[in-house]
């Protein structure tokens, strides 16, 4: 897990003043950074194209240039003439070296975009827009210096925006890098040490980025064991019961000692697979109750509060964040509620915390995750999305390993499923939600089918070599 942070203009302040560190220091750091970067992943007959701006991300690029200078056929190229007082003064070192200056862009094999980073602001003169269009059309490695340029603070990005491989990034890693909006442009990302080592350059922060070996897998240590031991997930089959079943089926393989489809005798039972069970009335053993793929309107609004009468762990999913019926499982304990961007916006207007579109919400991911768990502290949020985000009370995860093979229907009810298996194996909801979702993850990265074709049959079955 790594720690993510709103800005880090503040944890720059705490060099200077805590440790005494110029602002020289911190950037021949990441300057320095960049240059280890190329020098282990290319040899020096590579040709470089540094892009700068006139701020101090330029100003990282034109001290990369310098410190390349010599040993790489590197070359500058001002989209912007230096103006930040940095900017100057690491101009004044490369003219003093002879840095090679171009005027036009040429291709490359390297290029590093130092246009603009966290000082982003507006949109870029047309002069600059066609320059990132050649930048991202070249068939060199690129690489953005500290941000992608055009990248804003809040993680939207401009209208012209560099696209890079990889994203060098100063420091610690910034929040806005893995809004959705930003996914398509930053590419792999590193963080590169600022003359202290990142533990002393980070602060406290209620924000953390999952990594994939966070990942924690439901274990079977207890060597005297029944199925008994391993949880009862039910879940609700509505009108649409392949929802449920997949559902089911992935909860099964994750884990789960028993899987009970709970719905009406008129379903088509001999569609449902003979491994799951099916029953009209909750298990009393139920441990983990999953309600909402495929509901409908299968039950009346009665039936479905009959199933609330207990205090059983629920995860909860699709339909039910458009019904009334919500206000009442919010004021339960032990609730995840999974949404995507369009059920969320549904949930915040059910509960009157905002009435927004689906863009707005998109743009400002955080901002509403956070009022939401703000309003229902005791409550496991997950918003689904490109980068999924899992909030309770005061603490949020981000899942960024998820990839566009799951973008699919059915991928959803899988990651119920999953989650659902791992509530009723007595995880905690936050627990259920970060693991879930990174084994959900997990299992898109491992399958190696064409990235079009993964279906939720495919991700069930990848759950046995997790
Ligand atoms: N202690 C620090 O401040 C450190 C800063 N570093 C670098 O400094 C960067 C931040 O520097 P600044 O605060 O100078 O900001 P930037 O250099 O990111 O951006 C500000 C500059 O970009 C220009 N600009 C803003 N919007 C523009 C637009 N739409 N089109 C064209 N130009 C535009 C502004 O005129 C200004 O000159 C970081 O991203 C990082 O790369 C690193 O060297 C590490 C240390
Ligand atoms: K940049």
């Amino acid at each position: 897990m790594q720690k993510l942070f709103e800005e880090v203009g503040s944890l720059d302040t705490k060099c200077y003043e805590e440790f005494f560190l110029s602002e020289d220091i911190l950037m021949e750091h990441a300057a320095n950074g960049m240059a280890s970067y190329i020098r282990a992943n290319f040899s020096n007959k590579q040709t470089t194209l540094i892009v700068t701006g006139s701020g101090n991300n330029g100003a990282d690029g034109i001290a990369l240039a310098r410190l390349l200078h010599g040993e790489y056929d590197v070359s500058l190229l001002y989209a912007k003439v230096p103006k930040s007082q940095m900017a100057l003064l690491q101009e004044k070192r490369a003219k003093a070296l002879h840095v090679k200056q171009i005027k036009e862009f040429q291709e490359c094999d390297i290029l590093v975009d130092a246009i603009v980073g966290t000082g982003f602001s507006g949109e870029f003169s047309a002069e600059i827009t066609n320059l990132l269009h050649a930048m991202n059309t070249s068939r060199a490695f690129k690489i953005a210096c500290d941000v992608p340029s055009g990248l804003t603070k809040s993680g939207t990005c401009a209208k012209a925006t560099f696209c890079a491989d990889v994203t060098l990034t100063m420091g610690a890693l910034k929040k806005a890098l893995f809004l959705d909006e930003a996914k398509d442009f930053l590419g792999k990302t590193e963080v590169l040490d600022l003359g202290v080592s990142r533990k002393l350059y980070e602060s406290q922060t209620n924000w953390y980025l999952l990594d994939m070996q966070d990942l924690k897998l439901p274990a079977r240590e207890r060597k005297n064991a029944h199925k008994g031991n391993f949880g009862h997930l039910s879940l609700l089959c509505g009108e649409k019961p392949g929802a449920s079943v997949m559902s089911g089926l992935a909860g099964l393989k994750f884990g789960a000692g028993l899987v009970t489809l709970v719905g009406y005798e008129n379903q088509q039972l001999l569609h449902i697979p003979h491994s799951l069970m099916y029953a009209h009335a909750l298990p009393d053993n139920t441990t983990a109750l999953a309600l909402g793929m495929g509901l409908g309107a299968e039950f009346s609004d009665e039936e479905l509060q009959d199933f609330l009468k207990n205090d059983i762990a629920m995860i909860i999913d699709a339909d039910v964040f458009s019904m009334k019926l919500i206000l009442k499982i919010l004021s339960r304990k032990n609730i995840i509620l999974t949404p995507h961007p369009k059920e969320f916006v549904s949930l915040l207007k059910i509960t009157e915390l905002a009435n927004i579109s689906v863009e707005e919400l998109q743009q400002k991911r955080f901002k509403y995750v956070e009022l939401f768990c703000k309003a229902y502290p005791h409550i496991t949020l997950l918003l689904k999305g490109a980068n999924v985000i899992i909030g309770l009370n005061n603490n949020f995860f981000i899942n960024p390993h998820g990839s566009a093979k799951l973008a699919k229907a059915g991928s959803g009810d899988v990651l119920s499923g999953l989650i659902g298996s791992l509530l009723a194996q007595g995880y905690t909801p936050l627990d259920a939600a970060i693991h879930g979702s990174l084994a959900h993850t997990k299992l898109a990265h491992n399958y190696n089918g064409s990235d079009f074709s993964l279906t939720p049959e495919d991700l069930i079955q990848g759950i046995g070599n997790l």
